[in-house]
């Protein structure tokens, strides 16, 4: 019954053209489609990851939450509607369009629109990105995360974690309450952040290779604006990742190296250490961070303090036999 994955992810953008490039010249996406109004990307094997359709205003248009099989969406359908949710069955041209077999849909408590669904097509078709990368991190994981901006999280946490059954990864509460929730291995496919307004805040996509985000990040670094913070790592799932402005205000975040973690065994903590081991500043250009490079040299001082962060064999550390002081210090070999 449970939710698997963020399937995919549904825009709503009034200039669609803006937003094309953006996906395939930054982001490298595929642009598979520019019809119905809307364009449609894919990521991987997929049909189809990412659509986004024109409209009146920016912003998120929906989730979608993928689940086993049609017996796990008949239940979760059943459960929704037990506790007064209302659900709709998707119409087949729906599902057509969302290149699934089957979907229902909802809202959550602030009116986010959500789909759950099981059956995404595939494809042999190579994916073929919209600029040179080497792909993105998705498979069980799912397309990445969403992360959402709430007034209260008391009116919207208990719906995605006691009903949904999202998990806990963990939490903030300092200088702002944040929940980071997960489904599979993905620290967190979804995170609520309480600002005060309801709204899309971010979605995060993984790439295979650093080199693709750091040369996202020098894509987006050429154009005025385009980066909000700047090159950083997350303290609680390890994504090293920057973040861009998406055309509509909300933001991308580019991210490599994210932690895999085990559901079954996973406690949820409370963050101390705040939001980055590095990075993640604002981003003011280029003058104004030569201004500031005092303030981040003694930030930075303060952070190297930490412990590092997980030692996964082949990518944070050197293979074994590749390097003998870490074999001999680290390893203890
Ligand atoms: C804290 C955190 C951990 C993992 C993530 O994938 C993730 O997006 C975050 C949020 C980072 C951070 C935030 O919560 C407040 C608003 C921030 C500062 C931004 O404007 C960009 C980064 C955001
Ligand atoms: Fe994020």
């Amino acid at each position: 019954m449970a939710v698997r994955a963020l399937g995919y992810v549904g825009l709503r953008a009034r200039d669609l053209e803006t937003w094309a490039q953006f996906g395939t010249r930054l982001l490298g996406l595929q642009l598979t489609e520019r019809t119905r109004g809307g364009l449609a990307f894919r990521m991987d094997d997929r049909r189809q990851r990412l659509v986004v359709a024109e409209a009146e205003a920016d912003g998120l248009g929906v989730l979608g939450f993928e689940l086993a099989d049609a017996a796990a969406l008949e239940a979760m359908a059943a459960r929704l509607e037990a506790a007064g949710v209302r659900v709709r069955a998707g119409e087949r041209a729906l599902a057509d369009e969302r290149r699934v077999a089957a979907l229902i849909r909802l809202e959550d408590p602030l009116g986010n629109r959500l789909e759950l669904f099981h059956g995404a097509e595939t494809t042999d078709a190579p994916f073929v990105p919209g600029r040179a990368i080497s792909g993105f991190r998705t498979g069980p994981l799912g397309m990445g995360h969403a992360v959402l901006e709430v007034p209260a999280l008391a009116h919207v946490l208990p719906f995605y974690r006691d009903l949904l059954g999202f998990r806990v990864s963990d939490w903030v509460e300092h200088p702002f309450r944040a929940y980071f929730l997960h489904v599979n291995a993905r620290h967190h496919s979804l995170a609520l952040i309480e600002t005060g307004r309801a709204g899309l805040h971010h979605l995060m996509v993984e790439l295979f290779h650093l080199d693709d985000v750091g040369q996202g990040y020098d894509l987006a670094l050429a154009e005025p604006g385009r980066v909000a913070t700047t090159l950083g790592r997350h303290t609680n799932d390890f994504m090293t990742s920057f973040y861009a402005r998406a055309p509509g205000g909300y933001l991308f975040e580019y991210g490599w190296g994210g932690r895999s973690i085990d559901p079954a065994t996973w406690t949820p903590a409370r963050m101390e250490d705040g939001p980055s081991l590095w990075g993640h500043e604002r981003h003011w250009g280029p003058e104004a961070m030569r201004a500031q490079a005092r303030e981040l040299r003694l930030r930075a001082g303060a952070k190297g303090l930490r412990a590092p962060v997980q030692v996964v064999e082949g990518n944070y550390a050197p293979a074994r036999g590749e390097c003998p002081w870490w074999d001999r210090l680290a390893r203890g070999g």
